[in-house]
């Protein structure tokens, strides 16, 4: 086979989505997606869209090289696609601080400024290296790429971006950078060309997968978001517990005895709706479980949400479009219509029989605040990114 092909990896924090993109006259097009997850035991690789639909479980077991496991799972895609006619490889890396302000070709220098963010994402940039390295190894030579989710927010005011600490911190890199940067690039770009003049004027995305944040976007610029220097910060995830008062931190510390450690892991692991509920860190779970703590992790979450969509609304001065992505956010009309009945003061509406659908626009047409549902595509913009440096 002749013909070029593209792998993008997208490391999340629980599963790794790779796709598989044919280089077709300047363009990459996707013709296939796999998803690793991590979070099953043994791991399993699904093969969900491309020639063939599977689901298998690897012998690999979870190591600190992810060599084994990328073996085993390009073993698993060269039955369906010639991976001899790749020719690039793009990432998505979750942490790019001050030192990236757009994707970058991975080499020895890029390599080693990724490496010193690791502490400001230690649950993604880690996992981002390994799959960088692991690649290197087994494809020597083979061209790969970084796309930084904080990237997109470099746009973001000092006013937004400072926290109200002693001023040197800000130039010591303690400030707030945002994150889910592609998806949002994804979204921005989508609105252009649904709405070309404005795209979508002053719209808020609501990017809720398992990490969730959302973004202020001036006509397709961020201006505001609501996750800050770290993964944690803005609304409740699937195990995260969203921004949290930092006394807390120091009084389970001091008069607990936690450890910052095992603080760190109640924060990033056990909290969200995983620790509200004490159930499940998945929604589909918990909307089918007729209990008060389901219930009760559904409504925190909801409520946070609509509460940092009336705060970027402010930061924006007005709302025209309002944007539900990713998976909870394309797929779960209970979650939008109860965060959406929630802004009525703002002048969000729902039409529920499209809404039910999950149709494009679900709110009524003399709405005006369009609601939007959006399928976000991060893998696309890491292919792009990878197409227009590689070449
Ligand atoms: N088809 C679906 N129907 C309903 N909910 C879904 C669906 N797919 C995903 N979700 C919800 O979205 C969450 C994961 O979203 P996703 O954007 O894939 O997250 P991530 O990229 O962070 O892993 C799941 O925990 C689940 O609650
Ligand atoms: C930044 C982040 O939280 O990413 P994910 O949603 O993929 O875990
Ligand atoms: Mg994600």
């Amino acid at each position: 086979m002749s013909q070029k092909l593209l792998l993008t990896f997208n490391a999340g924090s629980s599963t790794v989505k790779i796709g598989i993109f044919d280089r077709e006259a300047g363009f990459a097009r996707r013709i296939g997606k796999g998803v690793i997850d991590f979070r099953a035991e043994p791991l399993t690789f699904h093969l969900i869209e491309g020639p063939a639909i599977f689901d298998v479980p690897l012998v690999a077991k979870t190591d600190d090289l992810l060599h084994d496991v990328l073996e085993e799972v390009f073993d698993w895609l060269a039955e369906h696609y010639d991976l001899n006619a790749v020719s690039a490889v793009g990432h998505r890396v979750v942490h790019g601080g001050d030192l990236f302000d757009d994707a970058v070709k991975v080499d020895e220098e890029s390599l080693a400024g990724i490496e010193s963010l690791v502490t400001l994402a230690p649950l993604h940039q880690p996992q981002n290296l390994r799959l960088i390295r692991a690649i290197a190894e087994l494809k020597p030579g083979l061209p790969q790429t970084a796309s930084f989710d904080t990237a997109f927010h470099r746009t973001q005011p000092d006013v937004v971006r400072r926290f109200a600490i002693p001023r040197d911190w800000f130039d010591k890199g303690v400030k707030r950078y945002g994150f889910h940067g592609l998806s949002y690039t994804y979204i921005a770009r989508a609105l252009k060309t649904l709405e070309p003049e404005t795209a979508g004027g002053r719209a808020i995305v609501a990017h809720l997968g398992s990490g969730a944040s959302l973004c202020a976007l001036d006509h397709g610029v961020s201006r505001d978001t609501s996750m800050g220097f770290s993964t944690i910060d803005g609304v409740p995830m699937a195990t995260r517990s969203g921004a949290i008062d930092p006394g807390v931190f120091f009084h389970l510390v001091e008069a607990h005895g936690l450890s910052v450690k095992a603080v760190e892991d109640m924060i990033y692991k056990q909290s969200g709706l995983l620790g509200l509920s004490g159930i499940s860190a998945d929604s589909r779970v918990l909307l089918e479980t007729p209990s008060k703590e389901a219930c009760e992790a559904l409504d925190v979450f909801t409520f946070r949400i609509a509460g940092e969509v009336a705060r970027l609304a402010a930061s924006l001065g007005g709302l025209e479009t309002l944007v539900f992505t990713a998976g909870i956010g394309e797929n779960q009309p209970a979650i939008r219509r109860s965060v959406v009945e929630r802004l009525r003061f703002l002048g969000t509406l729902l039409d529920s029989d499209k809404n039910d659908r999950n149709d494009a626009v679900i709110s009524p047409e003399e709405c005006r605040v369009k609601v939007r549902v959006i399928a976000t595509d991060e893998e696309q913009v890491i292919a792009d990114d990878c197409l227009r440096l590689v070449g």
